[in-house]
């Protein structure tokens, strides 16, 4: 309770402020908790008083009339209440008195209520963190708070009277501002982004809405907008935006982008009948150039590449990377193969020329597959796998190539699952045998020095499978690690016969990249060894020239790992791959074989002539004994002799084939085929 009795003594109306209201706390705090007028007309012997009876006794106050004052919705909002000095009931005049009095109060202290909640909802408004504008029905500015000047430059006073038009950037179209007075001259709410200004000129993002106020009648009086600068969310936006569908490294659009992008060209060209094509283009030595020029070097390259692809191409056409060195291009509205055959022409010609890196200057090509639209499909995932299919296509057929996506390589898809499965059983089929080639001497006498184990898998239904076919499948799975063990064991075991019959000869076993890498390597090897009593010094382990150059510190300490344990280590298929001298210098190898696409084509062509010679000659100042293989000629032998190559290995001397048929030469002397 809180008193305003200018006649009651201050040390009452201080004893009675802040008393909670209820029965029993005096006439005015049951009136007020009752919503009865109370009369004590005998405050003394009245039970409601009986806490004050000292206190008002002090107070000289022997009455007391108490009336609740109601407010418009019935609340009450206080009491009115007359004290006498002496005891006094009231007459009925005094009673209607009183009731009049209380309304009187009630219109008042309503008032004083209304006053200050229109003061505190303006100070709201004005000092608002958002902008609030009044038009009146004819849409001139009647008030804007201080939020609007301090984003705006404009006070009220230049403003009032004019238009919100004032605020327009001018980059909106005029059917927007219809589409919107239509809205709220129809008594409705809106609310939307618009492109405004401000003072200076400066334009900015607002996030709108604007209310018509209606009177009693439903008419309109006035609108009231309330907006904000969303300028700074905006750009957040576009930056979120700009990273989860742009490239940050090239600025070019990604995966993302690309697919919707797609999805769109994809209903035009249906639309209008057109017909696009598809590029997916990989770099072809991209982890080469990364490993040994370095990380920024390869990024600066990815850079130069995008900028050649746009150099290139149209701007029309859209280009994206999805991927770390996979790019994507959509070539769009074009007349068939031969104009896309010439742009992809185009492309491998703008790639291949030098990238200046640092000091270093780099070539770099690509792998180019090609899927055409709609004429191979018209849906996202299967032209994406199109084209990749195309893609690993120009990568087998030698990389910096194109390839047009065929149906058959879709197919060949298949035909791979159904071998997978078919792989996975053949082990436990004991569908596989081993076919030895023999390794030849070949300077003086022609004497077979070793034997290659070579896997043969006999298929039920489709006969025997060349290993050429099924070996990248089975690495793929992994199952090469099993069968490449099961290949060891078997050379042991057969290379311990051999012994067993009189005939000491090397067993040359090839290692695939995942038995390379198997951490448990070599113990696989010392196992097949003690198994079989076979020794280390006759095991010939071969690895290519491409594995040697993956994981470089791995290599080299696998490598002396296996020299250690006793065995001889030939590097193979020499010439396909890319390693430097300096690095072969480190490596602990015995011997050299030369790949046989360099032989083939002896002595026809020169080139393959001099490097078959250039390798022999670096292999000798590498301290490496040479072997040349796929000798099919007396030319090519007599060549490869010219040249000081110490072994070979052919068709002319022997093909593979299974042991028992390989032990006749070992029994015969076979100088005569020399000749
Ligand atoms: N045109 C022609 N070819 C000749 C001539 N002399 C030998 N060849 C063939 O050349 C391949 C030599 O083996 P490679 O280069 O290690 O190439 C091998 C090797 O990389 C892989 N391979 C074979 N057996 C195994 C194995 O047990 N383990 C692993 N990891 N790879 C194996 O499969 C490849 C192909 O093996 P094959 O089909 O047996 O093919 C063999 C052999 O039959 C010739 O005068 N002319």
């Amino acid at each position: 309770m809180s008193g305003a009795a200018p006649s009651l003594p201050a040390f009452y109306s201080d004893a009675v402020n802040g008393l909670a209201i209820g029965e029993g706390v005096g006439a005015c705090g049951t009136a007020a908790s009752t919503g009865e007028m109370v009369i004590s007309a005998d405050i003394q012997n009245d039970p409601c008083w009986a806490d004050f009876k000292e206190l008002t006794a002090k107070a000289g106050l022997a009455s007391c009339w108490s009336q609740p004052i109601f407010g418009s919705s019935h609340e009450i909002l206080g009491t009115f209440a007359i004290y006498h000095g002496y005891p006094h009931q009231p007459n009925n005049d005094h009673i209607a008195m009183m009731e009049q009095a209380s309304q009187l109060v009630s219109l008042a202290l309503e008032r004083k209520q209304v006053e200050g909640d229109l003061q505190k909802l303006s100070r709201a408004v004005e000092q608002s963190p958002t902008m609030v504008l009044i038009t009146d029905e004819r849409g001139k500015i009647e008030y804007v708070n201080e939020e609007f000047t301090d984003v705006t430059g404009y006070s009220l006073d230049e403003v009032r009277g004019k238009t919100p038009a004032i605020l327009n950037a001018g980059e909106t179209a005029p059917e927007f501002y219809k589409e919107m007075w239509d809205v709220i001259l129809e008594g409705h709410d809106w609310h939307g982004e618009i492109r405004n200004k401000t003072k200076s000129g400066q334009p900015y993002w607002s996030m709108l809405s604007i209310s018509p106020i209606l009177d009693e009648t439903h008419t309109i009086t006035h609108f009231i907008g309330v907006s904000e600068d969303i300028s700074a969310q905006k750009k957040t936006l576009e930056q979120i935006e700009q990273l989860a569908f742009y490239d940050p490294l090239t600025l070019l659009g990604n995966r993302r982008l690309f697919k919707e992008q797609l999805d769109i060209e994809l209903k035009k060209a249906k639309r209008n009948s057109t017909i696009f094509a598809l590029f997916y283009l990989d770099l072809d030595n991209f982890k080469q150039i990364n490993d040994t020029l370095g990380h920024d070097a390869g990024d600066r390259l990815l850079q130069a590449i995008a900028g050649r692809l746009k150099g290139t191409l149209r701007q029309s056409d859209l280009i994206a990377r999805i991927g770390g060195d996979e790019f994507i291009v959509l070539l769009a509205d074009v007349a068939g193969a031969a104009e896309v055959a010439s742009v992809a022409n185009k492309l491998l010609q703008a790639i291949s020329q030098p990238v200046l890196l640092g000091s270093s200057e780099v070539k770099a090509t690509v792998s180019l597959g090609i899927t055409m639209v709609p004429t191979d499909g018209d849906d996202w995932a299967v032209l994406m796998k199109n084209a990749d299919l195309a893609m690993y296509r120009a990568k087998h057929k030698g990389r910096n190539n194109f390839q047009f996506f065929t149906h058959e390589m879709n197919d060949e898809v298949v035909n791979r699952a159904s071998m997978e499965q078919e792989l996975r059983n053949a082990l436990n089929n004991k569908e596989f045998c081993v076919h030895y080639q023999p390794q030849w001497s070949i300077l003086k006498e022609l004497q077979p020095v070793c034997l290659e184990a070579l896997v043969r898998w006999n298929h039920p239904e489709r006969g025997q499978v060349s290993p050429a076919e099924f070996i990248p499948v089975a690495e793929d799975l992994g199952l090469i690690v099993e069968l490449g063990e099961w290949v060891l064991n078997e050379a042991c075991s057969q290379g311990r016969l051999l012994i067993d019959a009189g005939y000491s000869i090397r067993m040359a076993v090839n290692l695939s990249m995942r038995q390379f890498f198997d951490p448990e390597l070599l113990n696989k090897i010392k196992k097949a060894l003690e198994l079989h009593g076979f020794p280390a010094s006759l095991l010939e382990l071969e690895i290519t020239e491409s594995m040697i150059m993956e994981e470089v510190d791995v290599v080299v300490d696998t490598l002396h790992q296996l020299k250690l344990l006793g065995v001889s280590l030939s590097i193979d298929d020499f010439g396909t791959g890319y390693s430097s001298l300096s690095y072969l210098k480190r490596l602990p190898f015995d011997h050299l074989k030369v790949d046989g696409s360099f032989v083939r084509d002896i002595p026809q062509d020169k080139s393959d002539m001099e490097i078959t010679s250039a390798v022999i000659a670096m292999a000798h100042k590498l301290g490496l004994k040479v072997i040349a293989e796929g000798i099919e000629t007396h030319e090519q032998m007599a060549f490869l002799r010219e040249n000081g190559c110490e072994m070979g290995q052919g068709f002319l001397l022997a093909r593979p084939a299974p042991l028992d048929d390989i032990m006749k030469y070992l029994d015969v002397e076979m100088d005569s085929l020399g000749d």
